[in-house]
């Protein structure tokens, strides 16, 4: 799991539970059967071609599938499963079930199911294609398999639901043959439904087929010039309010090929991206452990292979897990120059302690010592942990960072990486672009303001606040921003980006908006204010 608040740890908003989501309760529906009715009557007459598929991987001789009702096998691959010559299909299947019934996030499920499998090596890599991408398109294959059956998505068997998800990526997205798609996603069904639900999504899956996902576009999707927020998000696998909230932080000059292009950035893997801990660690050990050099972080490298935790210097804590994004929005904060003292800083939502384990190390370095502020006692552990050997002096500090327990003007730098939506970093969460809604910006709303009404109050004449979120959405962002200022005439924005040296396409400024299609980056968010009296 990465240390930095964006990387994964699976909550960007509140701080909620770690491993399952929090935020969007869900039905549990396992044990209702609704696919087909015992036929594969619901896909509207498809032919049951089971018996005859051409022999694929994973399919086991036919004597060893007697017995086919598997009872509450559907469920996300409890102990009582036959061992499966598919892994890499099982544990896809079962990271997409713990997500549908137990709001689990993927990052946290796939290495865990891959342990408990022994899958490692290419299987491996296959099962993690095959759930993050089946994930990420989720919204875009439910509506073409809303196409090819006669009944509400709904009212079919969540279990059931899930197999013609994962059967459509291969068949739509993957270099799978279709008969390898089709077989083996029955295979899997007979094994962990019934036999009936194989046949049900035989048939579903046979129509499927009948087209590549040009043509389910031309058959379902808006045309790109009438509606292009409905046309990318069909054709890129995004709800449509996301697209229309990037197209809207793009800003008017982008046109369609740019959002395309961040879109699909969102679609592919995010590098694994280091940074060393000022103060204990450099960034030469990382190059000589085989990672290559950040691109403009000088505190980062970026690992092309292998797991980071078999890095001594992150298992020692001198290196973290750590987007790039995040690095240069915090070194950013600490390059402006401020007249007078600067010994005291704040990070007044730290957790899990990425950002804090930095700016720890440069306050240190000059003397100074960081307060770092986290509301929720399990992810101010984490910070703890992210701080624990840092040399320099620093107090994590269990608190609601909206009512802070400090005087006015105690502090010459602040950070806010404020609780948000998260949507800068959706290549991490494969899932999390179907569980956010509108709603959650529109909630989160008053705390960032609140926070940083706070973070002015807190801030001395003269010092600097650096406003970040891990989302482009602007109503987390630059709205927030004017709110505040138009509340703090005492408050000014600084041009941000003189402070990533060497970091192109930066816009018109002066805020910062990176972007994954772009630098690379989450699309991280930096304002910088000064406080003037
Ligand atoms: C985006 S994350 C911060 C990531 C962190 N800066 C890092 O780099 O690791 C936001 C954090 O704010 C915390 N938080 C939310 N509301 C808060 C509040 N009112 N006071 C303090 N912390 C809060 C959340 O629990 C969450 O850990």
């Amino acid at each position: 799991m990465s240390d930095d608040g964006h990387d994964g740890d699976g909550d960007h908003g509140r701080g909620g539970d770690h491993g399952r989501g929090s935020d969007h309760g869900r039905n549990d529906r396992r044990g209702d059967r609704r696919y087909g009715r015992g036929t594969d009557g619901g896909a509207g007459g498809g032919r049951n071609r089971s018996a005859g598929h051409p022999p694929s991987r994973g399919r086991k001789p036919q004597g060893a599938r007697s017995g086919q009702q598997r009872g509450r096998g559907a469920g996300t691959g409890g102990g009582q499963q036959r061992h499966s010559a598919d892994p890499a299909r099982q544990v896809a299947y079962d990271v997409l079930r713990a997500v549908t019934d137990e709001d689990a996030y993927a990052n946290l499920v796939l290495p865990e199911r891959l342990r408990d499998r022994r899958v490692g090596g290419r299987d491996a890599a296959f099962a993690t294609e095959l759930a993050y991408g089946t994930l990420r398109w989720q919204g875009t294959y439910d509506r073409i398999v809303g196409a090819c059956v006669d009944r509400a998505l709904s009212e079919l068997d969540p279990p059931v639901l899930d197999a013609l998800r994962l059967g459509t990526h291969q068949l739509l997205a993957l270099r799978v043959p279709p008969h390898a798609a089709v077989s083996t996603t029955v295979d899997l069904v007979r094994r962990r439904i019934s036999e009936g639900a194989g046949r049900f999504v035989n048939a579903v899956l046979r129509k499927v087929e009948r087209h590549d996902l040009d043509g389910w576009t031309a058959e379902l999707a808006p045309t790109r010039d009438d509606d292009l927020a409905g046309y990318v998000a069909f054709r890129h696998g995004h709800p449509a309010w996301i697209v229309r909230a990037f197209r809207d932080a793009l800003g008017p000059e982008a046109d369609g090929d740019a959002l395309e292009a961040c879109l699909r950035a969102n679609n592919e893997p995010a590098p694994v991206a280091l940074a060393v801990r000022p103060g204990r660690g450099e960034v030469s050990e990382l190059l000589d452990a085989g990672a290559e050099p950040a691109r403009w972080s000088p505190i980062g490298a970026t690992l092309t292979s292998g797991d980071p935790g078999r890095l001594a210097a992150v298992r020692s804590g001198r290196a973290g897990v750590q987007d790039e994004g995040s690095q240069l929005v915090t070194l950013a904060l600490a390059a402006v120059p401020v007249d007078g003292p600067d010994e005291r800083w704040l990070d007044m939502c730290a957790g899990p302690g990425g950002k804090a384990a930095v700016l720890g190390g440069l306050v240190g370095g000059q003397g100074g010592r960081l307060l770092a502020v986290e509301q929720h006692v399990h992810r101010a552990r984490l910070v703890e942990q992210a701080l624990s050997g840092d040399p320099s002096e620093h107090e994590v500090l269990v608190a609601d960072a909206t009512e802070g327990p400090w005087p006015d003007e105690d502090f010459d730098r602040v950070l806010l990486d404020a609780p948000c939506s998260g949507l800068g970093a959706l290549r991490r969460r494969p899932e999390a672009r179907w569980r956010r809604t509108p709603a959650d910006v529109g909630e989160l709303r008053p705390l960032q303001a609140a926070l940083l009404l706070e973070a002015a109050r807190s801030v001395r004449p003269g010092g600097v606040v650096a406003y970040v979120t891990c989302t482009p959405h602007l109503a987390e962002t630059a709205t927030i921003v004017d709110d505040v200022l138009r509340k703090r005439d005492d408050m000014e924005r600084i041009d941000a980006r003189p402070y990533l040296p060497g970091v192109p396409d930066l816009g018109d400024g002066p805020d910062v908006q990176l972007w994954p299609h772009v630098h690379g980056t989450d699309a991280m968010y930096l304002a910088l204010l000064r406080r003037t009296g």
